[in-house]
């Protein structure tokens, strides 16, 4: 059993949408087709794979460092011991050899990408969903039927006013989510506020909200902030200051008094093992949102959801970044809380199987062996691309 081919390809997601710290006007990512020997229904088993949003495609990295080492490994040792399938845990730690720890840098989305094609091809060869084969190697062998998901959008975006706003929500509402996800701290607190106010109005009973800042605020904005939309008594408030500003969430969590939202920028289990040590979040109320695509992959998120058990917490406080459908197997097959989804952005990679529509905020996945790349065709399209 072995690697044949590994081929790449950097792609645009770039929109005209902003946050408060970045626009996304040259974004990109990075898409992967690992092929393998393997011959299933006549043809060789391709796993695929990409990054998140957020973070730009690591071509150099893929290109010099990590794809080399897995084409340079011997075939005996990224298998399982028995042969029978490739082993994502061994193939993590071939490509990860001579990487120094702290420091992560974007190695740590170059690395992601690899392992979710492994996990593709895994899967596959095995002929299961992926969600399937999660549930029976980490959980216990229960998977969640439908998953939770929001529909995360509200960007700043030019001449959008409060109108375009409630129409963009009442869209979201219309496709079948529950509770949508705004961008705040790209405007004025008064701005923000009225924004606010704006979504709430349209949101019928049932429904909630939740504010995104994006990192852009400082320990006394981060406050104010706070102290003004508490009465809101939103879902929750996501990433207020600096990820990595332990201090910053502490002391907001001291202060603000419903659920906190971070995580998506922390990329290795040190920084997560970090957060849940040092940041004050509370294990009854917080959300986690690691990303496993920018994060050194799933090998890496089953190492956080065993330190996150350790520490108390529940799997069920994730609630992935990224709105793929790597995470929504995750979520099903590792008993998560939800995870995220951005309809119409970020397109082809953000967004789940075709013919699976969205009922009162719950989607369910299709029973294709695999992520189910197969199953979302735009995507499939452009994963069919890879290497031509
Ligand atoms: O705007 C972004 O970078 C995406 C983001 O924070 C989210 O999905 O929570
Ligand atoms: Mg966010």
């Amino acid at each position: 059993m072995k690697i044949t081919k590994v081929d790449v390809k950097t792609v645009p997601i770039s929109s005209p949408i902003r946050n408060a710290y970045i626009d996304f006007s040259k974004m990109t990512a990075s898409a992967i087709a690992i092929t393998t020997d393997v011959i299933k229904d006549g043809k060789p088993v391709v796993g695929y794979g990409f990054n998140s949003n957020g973070r730009y495609a690591p071509t150099a990295l893929l290109n010099e460092r990590f794809i080399p080492r897995l084409l340079e490994a011997d075939a005996k040792d990224i298998v399982t011991d028995d042969g029978t399938n490739f082993d994502p845990h061994k193939i993590h730690a071939i490509i990860m050899a001579n990487e120094k720890p702290g420091g992560h840098g974007e190695r740590t989305v170059a690395v992601g990408v690899i392992d979710m094609a492994i996990w593709d091809a895994v899967a596959k060869i095995e002929g299961k969903p992926l969600y399937q084969l999660l549930a029976e190697k980490y959980g216990n062998g229960e998977v969640d039927e439908q998953v939770y998901i929001y529909a995360a959008g509200g960007y700043y975006f030019p001449d959008k006013g409060l109108k375009e706003l409630q129409d963009e929500m009442k869209g979201y509402l219309a496709l079948g989510y529950k509770d949508v996800k705004m961008k705040v701290g790209g405007a004025s607190l008064k701005e923000d506020l009225k924004r606010i106010e704006a979504v709430l109005d349209i949101l019928p009973q049932g429904s909630g909200l939740m504010v995104d800042a994006n990192g852009r605020f400082n320990l006394e904005y981060a406050i104010e902030f706070g102290e003004k939309i508490k009465d809101y008594e939103l879902i929750w408030y996501e990433e207020a200051g600096d990820p990595l500003d332990f201090h910053l969430q502490a002391e907001l969590s001291k202060r603000y008094p419903h659920a906190i939202a971070t995580g998506e920028n922390l990329f290795s289990l040190q920084d997560a093992t970090n957060l849940i040590r040092y940041a004050g979040m509370n294990p009854e109320k917080d959300f986690l949102q690691f990303d496993c695509a920018l994060s050194y992959g799933l090998v890496e998120y089953v190492r956080i959801l065993d330190m996150l058990k350790e520490h108390g917490w529940s799997s069920r406080r994730c609630i992935p970044h990224g709105g793929h459908q790597m995470s929504l197997n995750i979520a099903a097959g590792l008993a998560l809380h939800g995870n995220e989804s951005y309809p119409g952005v970020f397109e082809p990679f953000g967004g789940f199987a075709d013919n699976y529509a969205v009922e009162n905020g719950y989607v369910k996945l299709p029973d294709a062996p695999g992520i189910g790349f197969e199953e979302k065709s735009d995507l499939y399209n452009l994963l069919l691309s890879i290497g031509k």
